[in-house]
């Protein structure tokens, strides 16, 4: 069996009296494709920023290929190949489509190296490969704010893509995207699964988990409640009382 690329050991973090995130511990490994699932402040997001060096965990670690990535401050950790997707999406929206995506290559893991005309080209095309993959090429030259929802999440996926990294962190990436735009979004995880990425997804829709998953693992106030096969987890019925926030028939 592959070894993980991502394992974290009881991460923990508070707000105040709050328990956002309590010892959760996961693993992401490449070509699989992980659901955080739970209902809302359940700590999904939380757990991002706790790998990604947006929050300081008070206790545990995230070990990336076997080093410590605690500590480390966001473009850090984006360098050392972990690309991330926000729920507000974070976009340039001053900016052109393509200069949002080019600007993602910057703290990749592949091209964090000396400059020089040839990183550059290889910048050039690493967009215009995120761009023709997401279907974007003929925006390039549009202000991120000028789109349409859909593709300003196509545009995130687009960053994500010219990154080159190989671990995805993904924070709903699908929600409010019509159905087919539903299909194409599928299709590029689908394609980044084959080739080997890592990627965590926190969707609250559960057909989509269902289409893309492998595994789920269901947060519930801070702590990972339940790990494994989708069809496993979302058959459970304390899971699915917990979910849509029915807590007394949960017990
Ligand atoms: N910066 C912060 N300051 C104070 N409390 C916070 C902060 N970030 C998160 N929390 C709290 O921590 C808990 C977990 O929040 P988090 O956003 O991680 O949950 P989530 O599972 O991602 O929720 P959702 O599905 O609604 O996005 C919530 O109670 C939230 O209010």
């Amino acid at each position: 069996m592959t070894a993980p690329l991502l394992i974290c050991e009881g991460l923990s973090r508070s707000f105040g009296g709050v328990k956002a995130v309590a010892g959760v511990s996961l693993s992401l490994t490449a070509g699989m494709v992980t659901a955080l699932v739970g209902p809302n402040g359940a700590g999904k997001t939380t757990c991002f920023n706790l790998i990604t060096g947006n929050l300081r965990a008070d206790a545990g670690k995230a070990m990336l290929r076997g080093q410590s990535i605690m500590g480390l401050k966001p473009h850090q950790v984006a360098r050392q190949g972990v690309a991330r997707s926000f729920q507000d999406l974070r976009l340039f929206t001053h900016m052109s489509v393509r200069d949002n995506v080019l600007a993602a290559t910057e703290t990749s893991a592949w091209f964090w190296q000396p400059g020089g005309a040839a990183a550059r080209r290889a910048r050039e095309a690493a967009t215009e490969e995120a761009l023709a993959r997401t279907g974007l090429t003929a925006l390039a030259e549009a202000r991120a704010m000028d789109l349409a929802y859909a593709e300003r999440k196509f545009l995130s996926m687009a960053r994500i893509l010219a990154a080159r990294a190989d671990i995805w962190l993904l924070d709903e990436p699908a929600s409010g995207l019509d159905l087919s735009s539903r299909r194409r979004f599928g299709e590029l995880l689908k394609e980044a699964r084959r080739q080997g990425v890592a990627i965590c997804l926190i969707e609250h829709n559960l057909d989509v988990v269902t289409e893309l998953a492998d595994r789920i693992a269901f947060l519930d106030q801070g702590k990972v409640l339940a790990e494994g096969e989708p069809e496993a987890i979302l058959r459970d019925p304390k899971l699915a009382a917990i979910y849509f926030g029915d807590r007394e028939d949960a017990a």
